[in-house]
């Protein structure tokens, strides 16, 4: 039988976590739990499994601690993926092809099937070793990440039986870095989905009069595409980080009167909507925004209103920015980013999360919180067609996490430092 520390073996792991279909909006939940549960039985880990939703499977491992009294490290990962264009594909999304490169292509391979299964392979090497945590370290395999996490952490971090875990530190998803330097992120923007509705006099397709529908809505997107331009050229101009500007994006237009052939041409409709993406970093001033969303965007003046399909506060439970330090007042900070260098892995500057995560609910809950997925040397296709890894990329993140729960479960300081400040 084949070692199951060797490169293959390890790698044919990962191939088959994404060769499960996790793909949303049905994704197999029960395939992918029995799978993780068989990695806990091979590395002899507690586990069990929680629906806080029916049918949505969540599945808590244990490594326990030599001392259970120390707050515990939580490695969060969820086992969904989006869905995928198949044809654009130039290798099957569920088949995990290895190309000569090394690269393997899945859906799932960057966001964050990897990093699940980093995790598994990082204890399998620790366990084999030799190495006993002092502290207890979980592992969260989550459903229902990318339709928002409402069926999923988000109950999760508000549980009793979170409470009981006693989590010091939350290790979550980052993004892959071009270059040779990871990413790590300490806090995200936060997500208002917004539509904006325009009505109008309808009329001849072939008349000039003010106050149509469609008219009025199009005063409103480009008072919405000055605003973007503005955050845009800061980030372009590098005044900004991309998780530091407010972004809108238009992801939505429905408007015109259907016929058998397609729309009427010849007719103004009454009524139009535009859908927009809009992200608040964390230190947005979310009532300023507000403003502008009702007095330029969708002014009662041209009797436009407006409705938010989905809107997060920036604020935790204290009513705090929701952001992790990154200073001395959090030991988890530097901890990592000496765990990555002894590694001889690099850490670039600490960003803010330009999408949303499923930290989010821990930070929340006012825990420290840190997105970090690491792959180096790759270019960002979360989301996208063609989503790879190279295998050895995924190889040296094993690695990396390795010293990290390394540290992090051998740390006996202090927690945070904060109430002492
Ligand atoms: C608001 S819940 C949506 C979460 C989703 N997360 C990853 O892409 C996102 O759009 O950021
Ligand atoms: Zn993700
Ligand atoms: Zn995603």
């Amino acid at each position: 039988e084949e070692d199951p520390l060797s490169s293959s073996s390890i790698v044919s792991r990962f191939q088959r976590y994404l060769q499960i279909n996790t793909v949303q909006p049905n994704p197999q939940y029960y395939e992918a739990a029995d799978f993780i549960i068989s990695q806990a039985k091979s590395l002899s880990l507690e586990y069990h499994t929680v629906e806080f939703v029916v049918g949505k499977p969540l599945v808590l491992l244990k490594w326990p601690g030599s001392n259970p009294n120390l707050p515990s490290i939580l490695l969060n990962s969820h086992t969904d993926v989006v869905p995928f264009e198949h044809h654009k594909w130039t290798h099957p999304p569920l088949g995990a092809h290895i190309d000569s490169h090394g690269n393997i292509y899945a859906r799932g391979s960057q966001d964050m099937k990897c990093v699940g299964m980093q995790y598994l392979e990082a204890i399998r090497r620790l366990k084999a070793s030799g190495f006993e945590p002092v502290r207890s370290v979980y592992l969260s395999f989550v459903p229902d990440e990318e339709i928002g996490g409402h069926g999923g952490a988000e109950k999760f971090a508000e549980s009793d039986e979170f409470k009981k875990l006693n989590v010091a530190i939350v290790l979550d998803e980052g993004l892959p870095s071009p270059s040779e330097n990871y990413r790590a992120f300490y806090g995200e923007r936060s997500p208002w989905w917004l539509v904006i509705k325009a009505v109008g006099a309808p009329g001849h397709g072939a008349k000039l009069y003010d106050n149509a529908a469609l008219e009025n809505l199009f005063k409103s997107i480009e008072s919405v595409r000055r605003f973007r331009a503005s955050q845009f050229d800061l980030l372009k101009a590098g005044l900004k980080a991309e998780g530091e500007v407010v972004s809108v994006n238009m992801v939505s237009l429905k408007a015109g009167t259907p016929s058998p052939t397609g729309f009427v041409m010849n007719l103004q409709p009454s009524e139009a909507e535009a859908g927009f993406d809009v992200r608040l970093p964390p230190t947005a001033d979310p009532e300023s925004l507000e403003r502008r969303i009702a007095e330029e965007w969708a002014p009662v003046s041209r009797n436009m209103t407006f409705e938010f399909k989905q809107k997060e506060s920036i604020y935790d439970k204290f009513g705090k920015p929701a952001l992790t330090a990154i200073d001395s007042s959090n030991p988890w900070w530097n901890l990592l980013e000496e765990a990555v260098r002894n590694a001889n892995g690099k850490l670039g500057n600490p960003e803010i999360f330009p999408a949303s995560t499923d930290a989010r609910y821990f930070r929340n809950q006012g825990l420290p919180a840190i997105g970090f997925s690491p792959m180096a040397n790759t270019p960002s296709l979360l989301h996208d067609h063609n989503e790879f890894l190279n295998q050895a990329e995924y190889l040296k993140g094993i690695e990396v996490y390795e010293s990290i729960i390394k540290s992090y479960a051998s740390y006996v300081g202090r927690d945070n430092f904060k109430d002492e400040l």
